[in-house]
This record gives structure tokens, sequence and C-alpha cells, in this order.
């Protein structure tokens, strides 16, 4: 029989068992080698040798990916641990007197049960004693403080739904049963927002999913999933948010026509008065008729007029001298000299950057900042009411503010000035919105304060279906000055959340900002019956997702005896700082600021949570939000880890926990003009997802997007 008869009969016998033929081709060669092409030894048994060797040969492949696997999920565990005891070493050195972290690690050394998850995924508050069908290690509340685990927004208590708790990850096997499994390739990656599921299959939309609808976010500066994006940043090295720095002059070309003339004898120009013009080296002297400099022959100097006329032209010379003999320079040539320079001294520029349209904008500039000026007080020019205020006040004032090693530099435009409000008198503060970046405008939206409860949802919860354990119908005055816990505080872990200065605990607090860091502390419940899933798709239901257990924090209402005033009513009295939307550098958009200090823990402000469709048929209550009406949060950018707001679930209204509030609180000590950020919890190293939200620009040295390059001692860089 001819080899290549035998080759095609045993690729045929392969084939037969589901094996292609480049499987089996090396495989065979390999075998043919082995025994010495004796052919008989390979065909005996029906080529039970090759089809052995094939699923060998495919096991130790399999072996070795999930070697690989293991080493890069190994490698990260790694990189986790160090990144938090940086975070961690961090934090303690910052002014906390408690130590919260430490204390926090006490408190599970102390075996106290399984760590809280008081982060943002999952949207519903959910009681233990109702619906855990199986807690490995049944606490008091007391004990549980805070820990409450919380389910998906609107459906988590629906008639019969069970929810396993497991210590880990729980999936259904083959019967139905469920078995708890770690579910290690996604730990890490389970979004930080109130919802957990699949981000592509959450159902409910939160701002905290804006970045990937950039169709939504008019005027915002979303970064498509391209390799080389607009700005050209190195990928290892961490950047604050500080414009870039120009060293070098700015290039200002004088128009041909004016290349001959002095500026300031042009006529109908006047050049304007010294302090506008910008002596580059500081050491230019010129003689009367501004064409030879005296002293420094050999030092290339430069100077910039900028003249303009009553009509409004304006005219921009720079002189340079340095050099005896210059030979004439095409402007084009010039320009493109200048960009090539600059696109290679600076670390963030636009590939696109044009000197050209510098001086165009260098010139709008002048003609704003010109026509506008008067001698009275500076007034911020408000151009509608969602549109950008831009601060014409020449009377800046500079700030720096540090904060985690990086430098702010804020120039903030007297913000006493700044007379606009984006929420439109809705909040107990006014919000200013400032502009001194660029000329953007803030898409428009309808500013609403909270979550439209009421609006096109069949919601049926009452006054009436509050329960007195579910309030304090018996407190009066201020809850937080009993001495005894009250029941709304026995809800939220056993002890009021809020200290009387109305800031969070430190112990509710820590556990909510560990888990942001950590996502190996979370703790994740799945239903049996998830009543999620179950609102997608009633015939065919879908296994549940998981739901993140959290803590929350459970506020006295209506039914309340205590007074509108008392401790434990902090989130429904809504925004009580300055606070300032404000164009940031560094290509994130608009951005939060504070405009006053914050403590740790300071209520921030709400995010509205909304939710893809109403349930009418379970007469569950939905959020119903289209994505234009938001409040402040819609401004809040992310930052990796050690961003300085954390989210916390706050139950105001519903005892039934099918609706809650998503507040944001300080985790730290803010200074006045930093920037407020949040972990969104997106995880930049998944490839697999299929949109990459943006390049991130947060500036933290445990930026997430930045691929990690490594020292000789093998740590990671940190600045
Ligand atoms: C919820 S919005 C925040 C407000 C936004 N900056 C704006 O101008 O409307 C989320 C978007 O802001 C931008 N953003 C937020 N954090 C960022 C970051 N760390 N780096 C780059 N862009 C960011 C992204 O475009 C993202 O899609």
């Amino acid at each position: 029989m001819a080899p290549n008869i035998r080759v095609a009969k045993a690729f045929r016998a392969m084939k037969d068992l589901g094996i292609p033929e480049e499987k089996t081709k090396p495989v065979l060669k390999r075998l043919l080698k082995l025994y010495d092409k004796n052919w008989e030894l390979i065909e005996e048994e029906n080529y039970r040798a090759l089809a052995d060797a094939i699923f060998d040969s495919q096991e130790s492949e399999a072996l070795e990916h999930k070697k690989k696997l293991d080493v890069q999920q190994r490698r990260k565990q790694l990189e986790q641990a160090e990144r938090m005891k940086a975070i961690e070493e961090e934090t303690q050195t910052q002014e906390e007197p408690e130590r919260p972290l430490k204390r926090l690690r006490l408190r599970h050394q102390d075996g106290q049960s399984s760590p809280s998850s008081p982060n943002s995924n999952g949207a519903l508050l959910k009681r233990p004693k109702l619906e855990v069908d199986e807690v490995p290690e049944p606490v008091s509340p007391l004990k549980r403080k805070g820990k409450q685990p919380i389910l998906p927004n609107d459906l988590a208590r629906i008639e019969g739904s069970d929810v396993i708790h497991s210590g880990d990850v729980v999936v259904a096997d083959a019967t139905g049963s469920y078995l708890a499994v770690r579910r290690l390739r996604n730990r890490g990656k389970e979004p930080l927002s109130p919802h957990p599921a699949p981000r592509e299959k959450r159902l409910v939309k939160s701002s905290d999913v804006h970045f990937k609808e950039p169709k939504v976010e008019t005027g915002v500066n979303v970064m498509p999933k391209k390799k080389n994006h607009a700005l050209i940043i190195p990928k290892d090295e961490p950047h604050s948010d500080n414009p870039p720095h120009y060293q070098v002059p700015l290039a200002v070309i004088m128009p041909e026509s004016l290349a001959n003339e002095d500026a300031s004898t042009d006529n109908n120009l006047e050049t304007e008065p010294d302090s506008e013009s910008v002596d580059l080296r500081n050491h230019v002297h010129e003689t009367s008729n501004g064409n030879e400099l005296i002293g420094i022959p050999n030092e290339p100097t430069a100077k910039v007029d900028i003249a303009s006329s009553s009509s409004g032209e304006i005219k921009i010379s720079l002189c340079v001298n340095g050099k005896t003999k210059l030979s004439a320079t095409s402007v084009d040539t010039l320009l493109k000299t200048v960009e090539d320079k600059c696109l290679k001294s600076y670390k963030l520029l636009d590939p696109s950057f044009s000197v050209k349209k510098l001086m165009k904008d260098m010139c709008e500039c002048f003609l704003e900042l010109g026509s506008n000026s008067t001698n009275e007080p500076p007034v911020a020019i408000d151009v509608g009411p969602m549109k950008s205020v831009i601060d014409n006040n020449g009377n800046d004032h500079e700030k720096q503010v540090e904060q985690n090693g990086i430098i702010e530099n804020n120039t903030m435009s007297s913000s006493d000035d700044v007379v606009n409000d984006i929420a439109k008198g809705q909040e107990s503060e006014a919000i200013s919105l400032v502009n001194e970046v660029n000329t953007e405008c803030l898409p428009s939206f309808h500013y609403i304060p909270k979550n439209a409860v009421f609006q096109n949802a069949h919601v049926d919860f009452s006054l009436a279906r509050i329960a007195d354990d579910n309030c304090c119908p018996t407190c009066f005055d201020d809850c937080l000055t009993s001495s005894t816990p009250c029941p709304c505080a026995l809800q939220s872990g056993g002890e009021f959340a809020y200290t009387s200065e109305g800031l969070v605990k430190e112990w509710l607090l820590d556990d909510c900002i560990q888990m942001n860091r950590d996502p190996q502390k979370r703790v994740v419940l799945y239903c049996k019956e998830c009543p999620l899933e179950r609102s997608k798709n009633e015939e065919i239901l879908e296994q549940c997702k998981g739901h993140l257990e959290r803590g929350f924090i459970k506020e006295c209402w209506l039914k309340c005896g205590c007074n509108k005033k008392c401790g434990n009513r902090v989130v429904q009295c809504g925004i009580k700082h300055k606070l300032q939307v404000f164009m940031t550098h560094g290509g994130k958009g608009w951005g939060v600021r504070t405009l006053e200090d914050l403590p740790k823990g300071a209520f921030y402000c709400l995010m509205l949570i909304g939710a893809e469709r109403v349930n009418l048929r379970m007469k569950k209550l939905c959020v119903w939000m289209p994505l234009i009406m938001e409040n402040v949060a819609r401004f809040i950018n992310h930052r990796c880890f050690d961003s300085n707001l954390v989210e916390i679930p706050v139950e105001v209204e519903n005892p039934d926990r099918h609706y809650y509030h998503l507040a944001f609180f300080t985790t730290r000590k803010v200074k006045a003009l930093e920037e407020l950020t949040r972990d969104y919890g997106i995880d930049f190293d998944d490839d697999d997802h299929p949109v990459k939200p943006f390049q991130c620009q947060c500036g933290s040295r445990y930026c997430r997007d930045i691929k990690p390059s490594t020292t000789r001692s093998g740590k990671r860089r940190l600045s």
C-alpha cells in the first residue's frame, strides 16, 4: 500500500473521531518517527496509538495553557497585593487618627464573619434574615454591621426567590443544584458599579456606565478603543492633570505682511502696554530701531508683541535675534519645524497639534478678553443656562493642591464671581461651572437632584407598608442622641452609620473603600432563581449572574418619630458642600471639584439610577430615568484605586429594598479645588471585552490602564 494512501486513511480514521487533519498531521509525523515508520503499530486497533497520542498532546497543550493562565493570575494577584500594601501604607501615613485600615484588618482577624462587600455592585439592599438561605457563618446583625448583602436593583426580593450566600461563587450543576466554586478568572473583574451583571447585560443604566455610551455624552471626550489615541503619553509613566508646561517659547509667527514692520508702528495698531509683551529671555535690549541687540550677541533671544486695533485686528509679532546672519525661512517650513519640535518635546500633545491653530486660538482669546474687558469688577460670562462659563477675570488665584503625589495646578477663577448654577437652584448649594481650558460647552441635560421615582412606573410602596420595625415611630428629636440604637440603625448593622457631625463612620467607610480596592474581598451572592434574570426573560430563565454583598445605610424617614434634623438623615438633606463642574486638563472632559475642604466620610452627592425598562407586570418599583436627566454625579471622573469618593447604598424611603440611593462619600480629607473622583471599576486589561471605554488619564500611580513596567528590583514603578 502506498504511503500516501496510509496517511489518508489515518486522517479519515481520526476525522471519524472528530479530530481535524491539522491536529492529526504533526502527531502522526512524530509517531512515524518514533515507530521507525512501522505503520502496523499505528494502524492496529483502528489507529488507537495515533488517537491516544493526539489526545495526550491536546491534554498537555491545555495544561500548558492553564499553567500560563495561572502564572498570569498569580502575577496579577501579586501586583494587586503590592498595590494594596502601598495604598494602605499611604493611607496610614495620611492623618487618620484611628488607622482605619488597620482596624479593619483586626476585625477580620477577630474572626468576624465574612467580609462585607459594601461595594458598588448590586442595586438592592437585601435582608439576610429573610432571603439568604445558606449562610455559612451566621452572625448577628450587630456583628455584621454594615455588611448586609445587597441585590441588584429593583427585583431582588420577588416572591420565592432564594439567594445562596456562599463565601464565594455559586453555580448550578447539571441537576439544578448549586455548587460553590471559585470563579478565579473573573475575580477582580466585577464592575464596581451598582450592577454586578456582565457589563453588556446590565439591567440598570446608571451614570457609572455612561462611559460606554459616548452618544449620550455629547461633548464628552470619549476615546475610541484604538491603540494610538490622540494624546501621546508614555504608557509607563503616570501623569498628573497638569496642563502641559511649555518650556520652550511658543513660536509666534508674524504674518508675511508684518515681517518687516515694527508692530508698534503699524497703522491703526496700538502696541499693548509692556505687560502684554512677553520677553522670552528677559534680557532683550533693543536699540531705537528695535533691530539690534546689545550685550548678549550670541544668545538667541525672542520677544513677542501683541498689538490690536480698535477695529478688532490683532497682530502678533515675534522679534528674534541672536545670530548675525539669518537667511529667509518660509512660514510653512517654520511652522512645520516648530510642530515637529513640540511633538518631540512634550509628553502630552495631540498628533494633529498645529502652531497655526494655536496662533488662531491666541488671537481669538485675545479678542475675547479684549472685547470683554471693562473697568467693572469681573463677572463670569453666562452664555446660556447649560453653556460653559468662561471667567474673564484676570485676577486668578493660583493654587496648588497636592494629593497622593499628584499636584494639580488649579487656577481658581475667583469662583465668587461665577454666578451660575447648573442645578438651577434645585440643590441647597449652587453648583457653578467653569471652563478655563477650552471653549467646549456643557452638553444639554435636565438637572434633577434625586431619582424621579414615581415616574412611569407602577409603584406600590406606601407609608402604610412601612412596618414599625422598618422605622422608628417611637423615637423623638435626634435618634443619634439616644443611648440605644433605633430600629433604623438596627437595619444597617446595629449601629448608626453616621457620626454626630454627619460623617459616615469609619468602619463602614473603610469596608467600602477596602472592597473597592481589593476585589478579592468581595462576596458574591447567587440566587437560585434570579428575579433580575426572570425580569429579562421569563420563558428561558438564565442563571443568576451574581450580586455583590455590600454594606448600606438606613436613614430615618417620614414615618419615623424623630425630627427632620435627626442626625440619621444626611443623604435626604441633599448636597451641603460647594461644588463646581469644571473642564479638566488632560483629556477627561468635564469633572467635579470641591470648592471647600471636605472631611473624611462627608456626603458629597447622589448618583441617579436608571433602569432599562419598567416591569409593570410584577408591580415592582423600577426607576425610569432618561439619561438626559442627570445630576452632578454625572460629571465625576474615574480614578483607579485611590479615588477620593466611594459609593454607599442608602435606603431612605422604601423598606423592601427595591429602591435605594447610591450616595458618594469622601474616602479621606479632600482639599478645596481637588477634583472629586470615583473608581468606575473598569478592568482595563480585559481585552476580551469588545469595548474599551476610554484611555484612562486618571494620573493615579496605581492606574490600571498603565502596562506594568518593572524596575530592576522587579517592582512596579510608582511614579
Ligand atoms: C461619567 S462621565 C464623566 C464626565 C465627563 N468627563 C464629561 O465630560 O462629561 C465619564 C466619561 O468621562 C471621561 N473620563 C472619566 N474618567 C476618565 C479618566 N480617568 N480618563 C479619561 N477619561 C475619563 C470618559 O470619557 C468617560 O466616558
